[in-house]
């Protein structure tokens, strides 16, 4: 067998692909024109932010690389898989290499942390034994940095930044290569903003996740971000390293980095935060 076919697996996963590449994508509703030619390559092993002004279309681009909603135009590749093809929705591929973290957390309610983390492993894995799948979703709950105490309760009886924790410990439930973020910061105070992004980092070290990190937090883009892309004008304007789209001449983002708000984090940054 040669190198290359090793690379790639029985479920068509490419190891030596991008992480994500899109091009072309186009997506509409009704009248409204979202995105007319984003084109994006995350790399393997990275933090990506992803920012624009409030419907850019930040969400449906996510929503779209995880195969939720088909777009009108464009490709899809995710680990070197279409992820628009029959063969990747039937299969689950895409799901089984993602792990998402919504706005809201998405727990169900009526779960336990515990039965929530469970969720997927069951879904994906139905022939586990029951107390394997215990243990695996306990391990996840210590590794989003949670103590074994929070695994019996509701999502209603956890505080907004552990109920992110449950969130990411579900995400984590299929050891997925992927993890997408859509603002996980959002309704948490700076200091449990600055110790979620900093999970966030270690985790990605730790088991070399690629992230895709959603958000409009600049904390999170000066701290963990290794690059940054911006929606803007239907298409990505930018990908880059922040130092390199701090100084792009775009009116949004000079507005975004340069206004008083985007100051702030630098000086933050300057400071070691
Ligand atoms: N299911 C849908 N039906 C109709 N329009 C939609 C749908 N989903 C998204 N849109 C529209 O697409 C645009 C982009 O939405 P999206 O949620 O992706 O924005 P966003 O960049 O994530 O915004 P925010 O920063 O405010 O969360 C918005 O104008 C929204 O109204």
């Amino acid at each position: 067998m040669s190198a290359t076919a090793q690379a790639v697996s029985a479920e068509g996963i490419d190891h030596g692909a991008p992480a994500i590449r899109v091009r072309g994508l186009r997506n509409v509703f009704g009248s409204q024109v979202v995105h007319d030619g984003v084109d994006l390559d995350v790399q393997r092993g990275e933090i990506i932010g992803v920012v624009g002004g409030s419907g850019t279309g930040k969400s449906v681009l996510m929503r779209a690389i995880l195969g939720l909603r088909p777009p009108q135009g464009g490709t899809i590749e995710v680990l070197g898989v279409d992820a628009l093809s029959e063969r990747a929705r039937e299969e689950g591929v895409i799901e089984r290499n993602t792990g998402v973290l919504y706005q809201n957390g998405a727990l169900f309610s009526s779960l336990t942390v515990q039965e929530n983390v469970a969720v997927p492993l069951k879904e994906h894995y139905p022939d586990l034994p029951a107390d394997m799948i215990d243990d695996l979703a306990m391990l996840k709950i210590r590794m989003a940095g949670l103590d074994e105490n929070a695994a019996p309760k509701l999502p209603s009886q956890l505080s907004g930044g552990m109920r992110k924790r449950a969130g990411i410990a579900r995400a984590l439930a299929l050891d997925p290569a992927l993890l997408f973020l859509d603002e996980p910061t959002a309704g948490l105070d700076p200091i449990g903003a600055a110790a979620f992004d900093e999970l966030i980092r270690t985790l990605q070290r730790a088991l070399g996740l690629t992230v895709f990190l959603i958000t409009h937090d600049l904390d999170t883009l000066y701290t963990i971000c290794d690059r940054v892309a911006v929606l803007a004008d239907r298409r990505m304007v930018i990908a880059a390293p922040l130092p390199e789209v701090e100084k792009f001449d775009h009116p949004w983002v000079q507005e975004y980095f340069h206004g008083p708000r985007g100051r702030a984090a630098q000086d933050a940054k300057d400071r070691g935060r």
